[in-house]
């Protein structure tokens, strides 16, 4: 273990500002010091005791309540101290700063952001899962996103991984005993059902990634650009969208020119929703630059809204300058991007025009009246991929999702082995091995310090 995992650390666990209480927290091998330098007292285990806080000259810093944790029940499984002061900016740096200079001598530092959790983790009173699912709760933006990560917290994601992986172990040992005694292996196989077991294995797998690949949703949410020629409305719908007057609209034609984004959530899903500058052949300098980071935009979007005005179906001029974005969606767009159809104005468009486009997989509505934004939300939850899982979804991230995707393809080689018999066997032990991995990648089991690091560094101080 490298040697900063051991040093004792502190840190104001609140957060920053002003609140009614603030908690400094202390874990590692000095907290028996700070306890004799800050409380001047023993503590009964974990019982808060109400004291004064003391500075160096003796002096009172707070009044407040002071809990020791002795290891290894506590939240990073070393000594912890808690102390809980008045939660004001001032008090709590002067009370950190009495913390690092009791615990001096025993190289006590200011903690780093997530390192009481990484400690948790190292300690293995969390797996790698639940410690992700901790930030996940705190950065929670809605209430869906919170009892997902809630879920995943109390190891409901980490039990279903560990499930698979002692179903793939239970394989992998049948497997490899076959390896031993060949000769028997056909009706060793066969006896086992080595086929149905991997069959099992992988619907359970595709279970899991389905819950999975919801929680990921709902952290991450989806990017949604709208696109369009000039005037077609694109900020009309952002502002409906949002239900807020975000981007300026006007009947000018090329209003917008910088992006406006706005977040917005649909049954929990977050939606990363941006407007952007018509699209059109500009000589207008500022158009231009506009237009080149309205592309910049839909070149990463997870799903195009591609706009048209319905009140001008009857213009060549206008319908040459649609196929003419179509065409630049179809050869800019690098991916299999969604890209929906958008036909917006109806209040206002000719019911001829309206019964064109109508029966096609696209949306009608309008911007301004709202009518058909709530088939729009839907086709957007269509799109984003989202099922409301009836048994409620665990919080996971896009990491966990790709490992399970690569879990799923040694899988799928497994049984394209299995059905080679006997030349193959051992490979197919190889690839169950593989699938292990990946599994123990997800809770931890099996990293790198490098995945740590990057995981552990986006929680927030004094996590
Ligand atoms: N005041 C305070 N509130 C808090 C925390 C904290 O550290 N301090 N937490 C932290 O972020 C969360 C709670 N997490 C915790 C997890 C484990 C233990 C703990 O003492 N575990 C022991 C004993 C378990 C038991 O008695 O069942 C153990 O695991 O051995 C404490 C807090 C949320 N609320
Ligand atoms: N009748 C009607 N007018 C709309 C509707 N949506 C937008 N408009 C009008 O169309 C005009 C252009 O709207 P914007 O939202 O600014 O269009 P835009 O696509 O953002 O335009 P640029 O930023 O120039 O590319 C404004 O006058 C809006 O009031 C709608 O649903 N019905
Ligand atoms: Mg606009």
């Amino acid at each position: 273990m490298l040697a900063r995992h051991n040093d004792p650390i502190a840190a104001i666990a609140t957060a920053p500002g002003r609140g009614a209480v603030g908690i400094v927290r202390v874990s590692g091998a000095s907290v028996a010091a700070v306890i004799e330098a800050v409380c001047g007292r023993a503590l009964k285990p974990r019982e808060a005791t109400y004291l004064p806080f003391r500075a160096a000259d003796g002096s009172a810093i707070d009044q407040g309540l002071a809990i020791h944790f002795p290891a290894p029940h506590s939240y990073t499984g070393e000594d912890v101290l808690e102390l809980q002061a008045h939660g004001g900016p001032v008090v709590l740096q002067l009370l950190l700063a009495r913390c690092l200079e009791a615990g001096k001598a025993n190289g006590m530092r200011v903690a780093e952001p997530g390192e009481f959790t990484e400690r948790a983790f190292l300690n293995d009173k969390i797996d790698l899962a639940q410690a992700e699912a901790i930030a996940d709760l705190i950065d929670a933006s809605t209430e869906a996103a919170a009892r997902s990560a809630s879920r995943s917290l109390a190891g409901e994601f980490s039990g279903e991984i560990h499930a698979l992986r002692d179903a793939l172990i239970h394989l992998r040992m049948l497997v490899e005993a076959t390896l031993d005694f060949p000769e028997e292996e056909i009706d060793f196989l066969q006896q086992a059902d080595a086929k149905g077991q991997l069959e099992r294995l992988q619907q359970t797998l595709a279970r899991v990634m389905l819950r999975a690949r919801q929680g990921a949703l709902l952290r991450e949410g989806i990017k949604v650009v709208i696109a369009g020629q000039p005037n077609a409305g694109k900020s009309s719908l952002l502002n409906a969208l949002a239900g807020a007057e975000l981007a300026i609209v006007t009947p000018v034609a090329g209003t917008t020119r910088d992006v406006v984004s706005q977040t917005i959530q649909i049954e929990g899903v977050p939606l990363h929703v941006i407007d952007t500058a018509g699209l059109r052949d500009s000589q207008d300098a500022v158009e231009k630059i506009g237009i080149e980071r309205a592309w910049g935009q839909i070149e990463t979007a997870d799903a195009v809204l591609f706009l048209h005005d319905l009140t001008r179906q009857s213009s060549p001029d206008y319908l040459c300058g649609d196929v003419a974005v179509a065409h630049a969606l179809a050869t800019r767009l690098p991916r299999a991007v969604p890209v929906i159809d958008v036909w917006n104005k109806l209040d206002a468009a000719p019911s001829a025009h309206v019964a064109r486009v109508a029966g096609h997989d696209s949306i009608t509505l309008s911007a301004k009246t709202g009518a058909g934004l709530g088939a729009l939300r839907q086709k957007l939850l269509d799109v984003a991929g989202w099922q409301s899982a009836p048994e409620g979804v665990y919080m996971a991230r896009e990491r966990h999702v790709h490992a399970l995707r690569r879990v799923e393809s040694h899988l799928m080689e497994a049984g394209a082995l299995l059905a080679q018999r006997a030349q193959a066997l051992d490979l197919m032990a190889e690839e169950l091995r593989l699938a292990q991995n990946c599994l123990n990648e997800i809770t931890g089991e099996f990293n790198s310090d490098d995945l740590l690091g990057v995981i552990f560094s986006s929680f927030c101080i004094g996590k």
